[in-house]
């Protein structure tokens, strides 16, 4: 169901989290005393030493912070240009989506989630449990055939001359699926029709139910670009990571405890990549991914979610949300007031 409600973000987006792969820091950053004050020993620690340093990380974080208050505007743009000038190489990906795209295991499960009676315990029964104390499951989500028309049009795109967004802070490469116009045929109806009712039964107090919004994008990992991803937790109450392909080796994913959780990164477990399947898990779980050693991996992101949960609590700086007009999703944050829900672990 198409909405018309606006959607915002909150404002630490342009004032937090502020990735810096070199220090394998998030900082917090208002201007250069308060800089100074908070991170100067753990700067200095992590090799941000000279005066030319911290000049340096200066004047990238006043960009990344510019970056960020143009980035809904600047991708309303981009949307724009691309739907009016770029041609497909698949056009039938950009098909309403077709349960022939999806794996036969993924409609089952979500058929059974959605009706009436369904139970958790029988729902499990048709997932691989990945891990039970953290929640993160995987099942068999695209059919191989769709996951290779699927990367034929993302190379496709990468090698047009049509301008491309970064699909977060901290990926560099890859496609942002609603600025492709891949967002209202393939993605939407992916969350309503499917991972909703699904998300419903195994993580209600995380919203599953109530998802109305997400952020879509593809991430790329190759030799001479983005090689791996540092320990994060997402801007989603739920997240789907699906593994496109193509062939490669390293690139695991690896799972702590929750962002909240102390020692949170103590047993880190690592979780490979099967072309085609979907890993499900808390956006607040700490993540990341080893470092690719051959060849190219491809995987679609869906971070899921539920204004209903996050209107009362932003998950990047742990507050109620300040809210600001966005494009789009904006950052799934809504002004109206929902119903209340249990927030993830966040007691
Ligand atoms: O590299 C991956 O597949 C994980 C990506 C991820 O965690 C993210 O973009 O939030
Ligand atoms: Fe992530």
């Amino acid at each position: 169901m198409a909405t018309a409600r606006r959607f915002c973000r909150c404002a630490c987006f342009c004032s937090q989290n502020l990735y810096v792969a070199r220090y394998g820091l998030h900082l917090r950053f208002r201007d250069e005393q308060q800089l100074r004050r908070d991170y100067g020993p753990l700067l200095r620690s992590r090799g941000c030493v000279t005066a030319e340093d911290f000049q340096q990380l200066l004047e990238e974080l006043e960009q990344e912070v510019g970056r960020r208050r143009r980035l809904g505007q600047e991708s309303a743009a981009r949307k724009a240009l691309i739907a009016s000038s770029y041609h497909p190489a698949r056009p039938a990906v950009y098909k309403s989506l077709q349960d022939v795209a999806l794996a036969p295991e993924f409609v089952a499960a979500a058929e059974y989630s959605a009706s009436p009676g369904a139970d958790l315990e029988v729902l499990l029964q048709r997932l691989e449990i990945v891990s039970e104390e953290k929640r993160i499951y995987r099942v068999p989500v695209f059919s191989v055939e769709f996951c290779q028309a699927l990367l034929e049009e993302l190379e496709h795109f990468e090698q047009s001359d049509m301008p491309k967004g970064r699909p977060n802070t901290m990926n560099n490469y890859g496609v942002l699926m609603h600025e492709l116009g891949l967002d209202e045929p393939l993605v939407t109806p992916l969350r309503e029709r499917f991972l909703q009712p699904l998300l419903a039964l195994l993580y209600p107090e995380c919203g599953g139910g109530q998802l109305d919004s997400h952020r879509a994008f593809v991430v790329k990992y190759a030799l001479g670009q983005d090689l791996e991803l540092g320990c994060h937790y997402d801007n989603a109450e739920l997240t789907l990571n699906v593994a496109l392909g193509k062939a490669f080796t390293g690139g695991a994913l690896y799972f702590g405890g929750l962002f909240q959780a102390p020692a949170a990164l103590m047993e880190p477990l690592e979780v490979d990549h099967v072309v085609g399947q979907g890993i499900l898990h808390r956006g607040g779980q700490l993540h990341g991914a080893r470092p690719l050693g051959t060849g190219e991996r491809w995987n679609l992101v869906v971070w899921l979610r539920a204004s209903a949960v996050r209107n009362r609590l932003c998950p990047m700086c742990c507050q109620k949300p300040e809210l600001v007009d966005d494009e789009g999703f904006g950052d799934g944050f809504t002004r109206e007031e929902s119903a209340v829900v249990d927030v993830c672990a966040l007691t």
